[in-house]
């Protein structure tokens, strides 16, 4: 016990001391708070309405300094109750003295020796915690490496500020932080690991953050977590140049930015841009029609309602091909800004169409059409600011010129005063004239250049008469694909596939907008996106700070998802990292093991996922007989033993909402959709299951069996790779799961069980 250990006192003593110093920071910088937001007070009070807008920009500042040590505050208040889990005894080996480290979720400082109280376990020093064990160490600052030898590494239980428990890591002993933390039981979110991040994980997390980085990592291997992990540290490293609202996480679904988004703000990132996709294009393109998303396209398939050729369609319009066809769609858009006009100013040319064109086709290059045609508007505008009194005063001279002949010319008075009043009116009418044709001189020009609406353009590369235009050959696939495109669009309705062509095509021709520009993107199940949808976001932010990951195992859109992290790499990242996850987390040794019998029948050979250390129940087939009971008595049982959420997953859409309308109702089953909250008994298909994890998982077939082709296989994947600890399988035969596909010890019948455990609570 540890109440034995020779370090306790010391330890408790030291607990005391950094709560004592963070109840001082807290307390000051409470009162920081408070005379800030007087200060804003008084600045309000003598706010009137002929202010300068520098009084604004001041207030501006004020409160943005005040949001931000609120946010510091309020994290030091929450950190209080846990300031750190972990100690490094470190040797640095040009320092005389070993070096005590206690790290924790946030660097706190001693005001006056600049010590570190809590050392930051993103900082360089932290990461020497996290990679490999005790002995010779070396970690990199700065550019610089140290080395040194590290003696000690402690983990400490400490909840609520008190100590509860604290453990020595040594090469013998097992990460028993781990070992607890995944015991636990699941809340319906994501929590922040920091305490026990794995070495495999570590390297993800802290891989050259300059780089992209594709990561494919088997069900559960923390692919989502070490993700928002590695935002957290970016954050950290960077934190002169980057800002959390720089960055974009997007994710699968609606549902599943509410799952993750908890842990941000526990890991420092709060206001991080979390969307999907979709929403994310269309706030880009400023164009919000209905979109068919892939999900109703997948159940279609898999429901056998798939309209003829609209698989095929959907991988097309993400392809690589596609892409060709848009760069040689985009070069003919391109030409319509060819001019052939030059810009002149009363007969005088200001600007050669040649020396525009060039502008257009050559300096500004990288700047989308329209921002080209802005930048040669301002051209035109200060050339002919420049060149206008040039020509008046060429003008001016050519009459007086006129003029002085006039008066010298003319022998007779009369004639003479003729021409003379006539020149003079003349000379005024003209210059006016000039003067006015200047004041719209240029908006007349620049309207020859196009004004293309994307949504026309895009239409239009469906028309007949383009199309063909555009590729190698033509064929019924492609004929359908244009049909069913031009449908759709006069309905004023997309498809998810037409979101990536269109962003591509709005980046080129009027660019995203500054607001919308990410510095950094995080992909979460990367699988599930086209060629195209990654290149279109890798173009419009022209970054390659890029977190993938994903598992080509869990491709349940294979049609038009990725179906190898090598095509982004040749293609689109070539500097990029690629790395591995294969321990898993989630789920127990009898729970992955089933799973991994799956990823046998797949197409893509995949290893199988190493589950750590962690037994439980064998996942249990049903029969469909008197099910309702059994699915009471099992949660009932589960809800025992402390477990608190549960899911019943299905093949289909059709499926869940059969099962959920034979639900009882006293069980508090849900129905979930995208757009709804989680809740803690859920009923769902396995493609919105995908990505979230459940205590307890039920899988239930009725009408839609599993079966033995490559999609079901993924889609029993994703279902069978979501509980914590336990599964069940509800159906009329063992082989709706494609149970007759693996070993028979790999799971076993449970009707008798399942009397037994009734009759216990009878
Ligand atoms: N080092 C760790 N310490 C504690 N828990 C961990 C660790 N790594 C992962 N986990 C837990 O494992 C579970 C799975 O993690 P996560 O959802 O990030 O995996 P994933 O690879 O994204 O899974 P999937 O692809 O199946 O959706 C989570 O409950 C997470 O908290």
């Amino acid at each position: 016990m540890t109440n034995q250990h020779n370090d306790f006192s010391k330890e408790l003593e030291r607990l005391t001391f950094t709560k004592a110093y963070m109840d001082q920071v807290i307390a000051s910088q409470q009162s920081d708070q408070e005379s800030l937001k007087k200060r804003q007070e008084d600045t309000l009070a003598r706010l009137d309405f002929k202010d300068s807008s520098l009084r604004y920009q001041e207030m501006l500042s004020h409160a943005n300094f005040m949001k931000m040590s609120k946010d510091q505050l309020e994290s030091l208040i929450h950190l209080r109750k846990k300031p750190y889990f972990a100690r490094i005894d470190f040797h640095r080996k040009e320092k005389p003295d070993l070096e005590v480290f206690y790290i924790g979720k946030m660097s706190l400082f001693d005001r006056e020796t600049q010590l570190p109280i809590i050392l930051d376990w993103r900082s360089p020093l932290a990461n020497v915690y996290y990679e490999g064990r005790l002995g010779d160490v070396s970690y990199e600052a700065h550019g610089d490496v140290y080395e040194g030898e590290v003696s000690l590494k402690r983990q400490y239980q400490i909840e609520d500020g008190e100590l509860i428990d604290f453990r020595d890591i040594d090469m013998t002993t097992k990460d028993e932080l781990l070992q607890d933390s995944l015991a636990q039981n699941s809340e319906n979110r994501l929590t922040e690991i920091v305490a026990t991040i794995q070495e495999e994980q570590n390297d993800i997390i802290r891989a050259d953050i300059r780089k992209p980085i594709i990561v494919q990592g088997a069900a559960g291997s923390g692919k989502t977590t070490i993700a928002l992990h590695r935002i957290s540290y970016f954050l950290y490293t960077m934190r002169e140049i980057f800002k959390p609202e720089d960055l974009l996480i997007l994710a699968p679904n609606r549902l599943f930015i509410q799952y993750i988004s908890e842990v941000l703000p526990e890991l420092g990132v709060q206001r991080a841009r979390q969307t999907t996709y979709e929403d994310f294009v269309k706030l880009v393109i400023g164009v919000d029609w209905p979109v068919i998303s892939q999900h109703e396209v997948l159940m279609n398939a898999v429901e056998g309602n798939e309209e003829d050729g609209t698989l095929w369609s959907a991988g097309y319009k993400g392809s690589k091909a596609f892409k060709y066809v848009l760069n040689t769609y985009l070069q003919e858009v391109k030409k319509q800004y060819r001019m052939t006009d030059n810009f002149t100013l009363a007969g005088f040319t200001i600007k050669s169409a040649k020396a525009i064109n060039r502008l257009f086709y050559n300096e500004y290059s990288y700047f989308p059409y329209q921002v080209r045609v802005q930048k040669i508007k301002e051209v035109l505008q200060s050339e002919l600011r420049r060149k206008k009194k040039q020509i008046l005063t060429k003008m001016a001279e050519k009459y007086d010129e006129e003029l002085d002949k006039a008066l010298y010319g003319f022998k007779d008075p009369a004639k003479r005063k003729k021409r003379v009043s006539f020149l003079i009116t003349r000379k005024e009418e003209r210059l006016k004239e000039v003067e006015k044709e200047a004041r719209t001189s240029v908006q007349r020009f620049m309207k020859n250049y196009p004004k293309h609406k994307l949504v026309e353009l895009y239409e239009a590369l469906f028309n007949e008469d383009l199309f063909p235009r555009l590729i190698e050959e033509d064929s019924e696939p492609l004929k359908q694909m244009r049909r069913q495109s031009r449908q759709l669009l006069q309905k004023k309705i997309w498809s998810a596939e037409d979101l990536a062509p269109l962003l591509y095509i709005h980046t080129f021709v009027s660019g995203v907008d500054k607001d919308y520009k990410a510095k950094k993107v995080v992909i979460d199940e990367a699988q599930d996106y086209s060629y195209l949808e990654v290149y279109s976001l890798r173009r419009a932010f022209q970054t390659d700070l890029f977190t993938i990951v994903g598992d080509l195992a869990q491709g349940i859109y294979r049609y038009r998802g990725l179906k190898h992290w090598q095509t982004l790499m040749d293609d689109v990242f070539q500097q990029a990292n690629y790395l591995t996850l294969q321990k898993t987390y989630r789920t127990t040794i009898e729970i992955m093991n089933l799973a991994n019998e799956l990823l046998q029948l797949m197409p893509d050979r995949l290893p199988s996922a190493e589950p750590v250390v962690r037994h439980g129940d064998k996942p249990a087939y049903l029969s469909l007989d008197n099910w309702q009971e059994k699915l009471k008595t099992l949660v009932t049982d589960a809800k025992q033993q402390g477990m608190n959420t549960f899911a019943i997953v299905t093949k289909t859409d059709m499926e869940a909402d059969q099962v959920f309308e034979e639900l009882p109702h006293e069980l508090g089953f849900m129905k979930m959709d995208e757009q709804q909250w989680m809740g803690d008994c859920m009923v769902l298909p396995a493609y919105l299951a995908k990505g979230l994890e459940f205590d307890v998982v039920f899988l239930y077939s009725y009408d839609h069996p599993f079966e033995k082709n490559e999609l079901d296989v993924k889609l029993l994947y994703v279902a069978m790779t979501r509980p914590l600890h336990r599964l069940y399988m509800i159906g009329a035969y063992p082989s709706s799961f494609l149970l007759d596909q693996v070993g028979s010890s790999l799971f076993e019948p449970l009707d008798k069980k399942v009397n037994r455990v009734k009759n216990e609570f009878a």
